[in-house]
């Protein structure tokens, strides 16, 4: 796939997104699909101010962590023709702008038997980014989740919308990280409802 073909409507595109973007997109795609890449671990290690935090209580979001043993689940959607601009436009506003992730080319690997991989662009937030907040435990992340909110809503949301499209989407898989923080959160949650 070269730039100038998807650039001249050739070929189309593929977007990986593997947090918010697999249960809210938000832009127009030509098909999805599920799958995963290799070589990566998704992590909450990612702080947010804008669209699930604030400045003074900043939210955690997910990002790719580097990791050869390791594969991430989540949702391909391919553009094509005028989407492909619409969508990148889009998305460096959501992602980049807003959100401080930066584009890389990975291989993605659709669910199904046989189905070659494509390539496909991906949004990582690296360690050197000024909102990198780094490892915690499923109990402090949680915690932190629990009580923050944004300009796009409740930091719970975006952890149980993200758990709710693995166990529907990906049953097969056991992502640790994920359920644990869920239910640290959903913990939390449910000590605050009770002193209430
Ligand atoms: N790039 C990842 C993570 C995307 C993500 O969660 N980005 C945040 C920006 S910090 C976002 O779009 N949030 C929108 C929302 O929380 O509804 C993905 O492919 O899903």
């Amino acid at each position: 796939m070269k730039p100038q073909d998807i650039i001249s409507g050739k070929s189309s595109l593929w977007i990986f997104g593997y947090g918010s973007l697999v249960w809210k997109p938000d832009f127009k795609y030509k098909r999805s699909e599920v799958g995963h890449i290799k070589g990566y671990k998704r992590r909450f290690w990612h702080g947010d101010n804008f669209h699930r935090g604030s400045d003074e209580l900043p939210g955690r979001v997910v990002t790719l962590i580097e990791d050869d043993d390791a594969a991430t689940w989540g949702v391909a959607f391919e553009v094509s023709g005028s989407q492909v601009e619409e969508s990148l436009k889009y998305l460096n506003v959501r992602e980049t702008v807003c959100g401080g992730y930066v584009t890389k080319m990975v291989d993605f690997f659709p669910d199904g038997e046989n189905e070659p991989p494509v390539s496909a662009l991906v949004y990582i937030a690296t360690s050197d980014n000024t909102l990198y907040l780094g490892p915690a435990s499923p109990e402090e992340i949680g915690a932190q989740i629990a009580m923050c909110r944004g300009k796009t809503g409740h930091n719970l949301e975006y952890l149980v919308r993200l758990a709710e499209f693995m166990r529907n989407s990906c049953p097969h898989v056991e992502d640790r990280h994920l359920f644990s923080i869920e239910a640290a959160a959903l913990t939390v949650v449910s000590y605050l409802l009770a002193a209430q």
